[in-house]
């Protein structure tokens, strides 16, 4: 029997059918911005089953950790093993990481691949952590400030919670997007949206940063 949770992820990734099908209507390609983390892989999996012109279609990420696509912890593996399969294979993923040993070396070059890109964004999908981090904002970062205010597209991220370095959309490149979505599963992680909800120091809870884009929640428990 589908669980809550699979329930939840068929029906965004409808839902985002639904939007690239609209965009693609009316421009020759879309682009989908999905985050990494446990959260997306059952709507990785739906998604990839769905009918759409997978040719027509960029995929990226909105965050990812600086390291080799090989790791366990590589969120572009994450994409390749679960949403780039089948028909959806044919879709053009771009990846956030380069040869260059550190994400500070690396980010002009990924800045450049991701300005090329058919913006805005048909929908950027957001997942949260239990601290409010989304993509790679995170309350303790040094370059948190940076991230939420500069015009640059992806930021290099050290975050002293984190163990490795990370890279980032920029909170100014993930709003700009046609559809907003954030895609959560668990009380813990409701009780936090909850809190964010009610306050608005955005450093303290980064997902504050996008709570007025307008941002669709899709929460199951
Ligand atoms: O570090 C990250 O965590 C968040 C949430 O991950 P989850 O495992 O709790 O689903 C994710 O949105 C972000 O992209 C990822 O880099």
């Amino acid at each position: 029997m589908e669980t809550s949770r699979e329930r939840l992820a068929r029906q965004l990734a409808e839902a985002v059918a639904e939007a690239l099908r609209s965009d693609l209507a009316v421009q020759e390609r879309a682009l989908l911005v999905v985050s990494g983390g446990s959260t997306p892989v059952p709507f990785f999996r739906a998604l990839a089953t769905l009918d759409l012109p997978w040719e027509r279609i960029d995929v990226t990420l909105a965050d990812e950790r600086w390291v080799a696509e090989d790791s366990a912890d590589s969120n572009a593996r994450l994409v390749r093993e679960h949403l780039l399969t089948g028909a959806a294979a044919e879709a053009n993923f771009v990846p956030l990481t380069t040869d260059d040993a550190t994400p500070e070396q690396g980010v002009d070059a990924v800045a450049a691949r991701i300005d090329r890109l058919a913006w805005p964004a048909s929908m950027v999908i957001l997942g949260m952590g239990g601290d409010g981090h989304t993509a790679s904002l995170f309350p303790d970062s040094r370059e948190l400030g940076l991230a939420l205010s500069t015009d640059d597209t992806v930021v290099a991220v050290r975050t002293p919670s984190q163990p490795q370095a990370r890279i980032t959309l920029s909170a100014g490149r993930l709003h700009q997007a046609r559809r907003h979505v954030l895609h959560l599963n668990g009380e813990d992680k409701r009780t936090v949206l909850a809190t964010a909800m009610a306050g608005d120091d955005v450093r303290k809870l980064p997902i504050r940063a996008f709570l007025a884009c307008p941002l669709a929640i899709y929460w199951a428990p």
